[in-house]
């Protein structure tokens, strides 16, 4: 008995496009990342991949894509959950600045510190500041967090993937995940036992599904799952790998 899970990172949003730290502000898809929702969804049907159920964070970029991919693939109406527990990880007082600025003004050491180490994150948000979410009503009565590094990310996330997706897992139907690049990343670490250093080199592309199949035991029974477009995940990669530069 194996389950199905696809993880899908959404399409490319406007503040991918300039290049800009994002984590919880609210920007749409861009047209190039409406596109690549649209193919995600076209990607499920030619694969075969039918999920049951969705899950989304609380941001539009990936509730979006989840619901243009799921109408390209004829499944608009399947039963969505959503949760901030999945959303992006918050970039702190990094959010809304240029990746290229931060990396020229603070050296590319404590950039991919900040962006791509597991325990360090960027200085705090300051509280009711522009790009700050610590008053927006979606979030009220939540632990709204200043900043976070990718290990708070994984320790928000778990108790979500525990008490949400792996009991649809465990009831058979296969399961899509629309997320982030960072809280995709924290699953994937969970999921594929990834140690805290490797996790650095793992990077998702936008609006590629990545189907895992899972044993009993919630292994991956191929670890790192496979991207229903190889090549373009591959390119993909590497165009994330190397923002800032
Ligand atoms: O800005 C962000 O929120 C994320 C994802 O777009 O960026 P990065 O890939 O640098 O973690």
């Amino acid at each position: 008995m194996t389950y199905t899970l696809v993880l899908l990172r959404h399409g490319e949003s406007e503040w991918n496009a300039k290049n800009l730290f994002t984590g919880w502000v609210d920007v749409p898809l861009s047209e190039k990342g409406t596109a690549e929702a649209i193919r995600g969804g076209t990607l499920l049907t030619e694969a075969g991949v039918r999920p049951d159920v969705v899950h989304t964070s609380l941001l539009r970029r990936a509730i979006m894509t989840a619901n243009l991919a799921l109408d390209a693939a004829d499944l608009h109406w399947i039963p969505v959950k959503r949760s901030w527990r999945l959303n992006e990880r918050h970039y702190g007082a990094l959010q809304g600045k240029d990746k290229k600025q931060v990396r020229d003004e603070f050296g590319n050491e404590q950039f991919m510190l900040w962006r791509r180490s597991y325990d360090v994150p960027p200085p705090a948000i300051a509280l009711g500041s522009e790009f700050s979410q610590d008053a927006e009503a979606r979030y009220a009565g939540e632990p709204t967090p200043l900043t976070e590094c990718l290990k708070d990310v994984l320790t928000r996330a778990l108790p979500y993937w525990e008490s949400a997706v792996v009991p649809d897992l465990k009831a058979g139907k296969t399961v899509l995940v629309a997320a982030h690049g960072n809280s995709l990343r924290a699953i994937i670490k969970h999921l594929d036992g990834i140690d805290d250093d490797s996790i650095a080199g793992l990077n998702v592309p936008t609006g590629i599904p990545l189907v895992y199949e899972i044993d009993e035991n919630l292994k991956p029974t191929v670890p790192g799952g496979r991207y229903l477009d190889a090549d373009a995940a591959a390119a993909a990669i590497a165009a994330v790998a190397n923002q800032g530069k």
